[in-house]
């Protein structure tokens, strides 16, 4: 089960997990689009078994969801609220700002929220209140007007309180494919939107990669994959439990440790065999070691050669100084930096986001945060003086494009006389 492993198979498998459900997609996707609301009841009664009567979840649900979840729960959620909105706020660009960089030439940017975005909250094989907030808070800190949240039904009570704690109250009990078709292309109860995002199984990811055309995502956020860097300094229990940790999310979850020390993955096989013994997630976590393993590098440039090659949704650096190797690393979701960082910290309360990419794409996909949710607008403001200093650099630039009506466009303005 915990096995040397050949990298570059790895990788390639983890890409063609996500090719592999293409076809069934593509159904999922025809079938809303043609049948609307009808083809969510259909689909959510065939894959999560579950009859619904309504799609939306009503304000009485917020309420009573409360009802439900003990106080301290409650607290915990709110305190990680905070925690993210604080790490996001500071993310925050300035709404405009202008610089005058010459005499009567000022640039600048302007950045404005999207109008609607879609939020997807997973909750097949587990409930994701901590996800709620992920994508949620950081819509809001952007200011996004308009955010829409679907999750797979049954909806936990917990989900529900972290969304009313981030003050976000437009919800839909669907989930998978089916969810993502209803945001991008719109259905009779879902108005769509102009951006998805969050993670999901396999059939959520690829769903979202093939509507693309219909509505911007983040970026593939498919199952849950820990790298670990580590030497003969890391503990093999702490190594052990951060790879169960990823490894209970999915049966596609993939876990990798490169290390330096060769009889480091004996040990940590070792204590993966010990801390699973009762599991609860038992099946899950056996399953997603199958797609795990360790690679044994020759030294620490090769270990983060390797690790840069995988680039990981989650990586863990324990080894002996771990500052001098987060600098030399290029390609992680999310880096997790000493031994007493557990990656678990990033999935719930330190503030980072825990939504990030995954099957290699860390290469080159930053996780989510606030940019995601605006686009910017770059300014200019050219007066009198500026028009002297520049316009004949346009001019003669345009005149040489052979592009006339630009530079003419600049010569009318500097023959008129105040
Ligand atoms: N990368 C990230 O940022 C990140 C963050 C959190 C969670 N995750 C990942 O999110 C995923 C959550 O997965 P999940 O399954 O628990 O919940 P999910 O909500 O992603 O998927 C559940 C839905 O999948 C659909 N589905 C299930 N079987 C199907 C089938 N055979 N055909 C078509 N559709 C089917 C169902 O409609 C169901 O509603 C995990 O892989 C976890 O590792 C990733
Ligand atoms: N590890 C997940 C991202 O891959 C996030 C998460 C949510 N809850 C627990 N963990
Ligand atoms: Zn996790």
């Amino acid at each position: 089960m915990w096995k040397a492993l050949d990298i570059e198979e790895w990788q390639e498998r983890r890409r063609s997990d996500l090719a592999g459900v293409g076809a069934a997609v593509a159904a999922i996707v025809e079938g809303v689009r043609k049948d609307g609301d009808e083809a969510l009841y259909r689909f959510t009664k065939e894959f999560d078994r579950i009859v619904l009567e309504d799609l939306a979840v009503t304000p009485e649900e917020f309420e009573g969801a409360y009802e439900e979840v003990e106080d301290s729960l409650i607290e915990s959620l709110a305190e990680a609220e905070a925690h993210i909105r604080r790490f996001h706020e500071l993310q925050r660009n300035r709404s405009l700002w202008l610089e005058e960089v010459e005499p009567g030439v000022i640039v600048g940017v302007k950045t404005t929220p999207l109008d609607r975005i879609g939020a997807y909250v997973p909750g097949g094989r587990a409930a994701y209140p901590s996800t709620a907030l992920m994508t949620t808070v950081p819509a809001q800190v952007a200011g996004v007007p308009e955010i829409c949240v679907c999750t797979p039904p049954p909806v936990h009570p917990l989900t529900l309180v972290a969304l009313d704690i981030a003050g976000v109250d437009e919800c839909y009990r669907v989930g998978g494919a089916q969810a993502i078709a209803a945001m991008a292309l719109g259905t009779e109860s879902i108005d769509p939107v102009q951006k998805i995002v969050g993670p999901g199984n396999v059939y959520v990811t690829a769903a979202k990669m093939m509507l693309r055309e219909h509505a911007e995502i983040d970026f593939p956020a498919g199952p849950s994959e820990i790298g670990i860097l580590a030497d003969s300094t890391a503990d093999p229990a702490f190594v052990a439990a951060d790879v169960l940790a990823q490894a209970e999310h999915d049966p596609h979850a993939g876990c990798v440790l490169i290390t330096t020390d060769a009889a480091l993955p004996a040990k940590v096989g070792a204590e993966i065999k010990r801390q699973m013994k009762n599991a609860p997630r038992r099946s899950i976590i056996e399953a997603a070691l199958g797609n795990s393993g360790y690679v044994v590098a020759a030294d620490l440039d090769e270990a983060i050669a390797a690790m840069d090659y995988v680039a990981p949704e989650h990586l863990s650096i324990q080894v002996a100084d771990p500052l001098s190797t987060l600098n030399a690393v290029h390609n992680a979701g999310s880096i997790f930096v000493g031994p007493y960082t557990a990656v678990a910290f990033g999935d719930y309360a330190s503030g980072t986001n825990h939504v990030l990419p995954t099957a290699g794409f860390a290469r080159v996909f930053s996780g989510l945060d606030v940019h995601h949710f605006c686009k910017t607008s770059s300014v200019q403001m050219i007066d009198r003086e500026g028009l002297e200093w520049l316009g004949g650099v346009v001019e003669t630039l345009a005149t040489a494009e052979g592009l006339h009506a630009h530079a003419e466009s600049v010569r009318i303005r500097r023959r008129k006389k105040d």
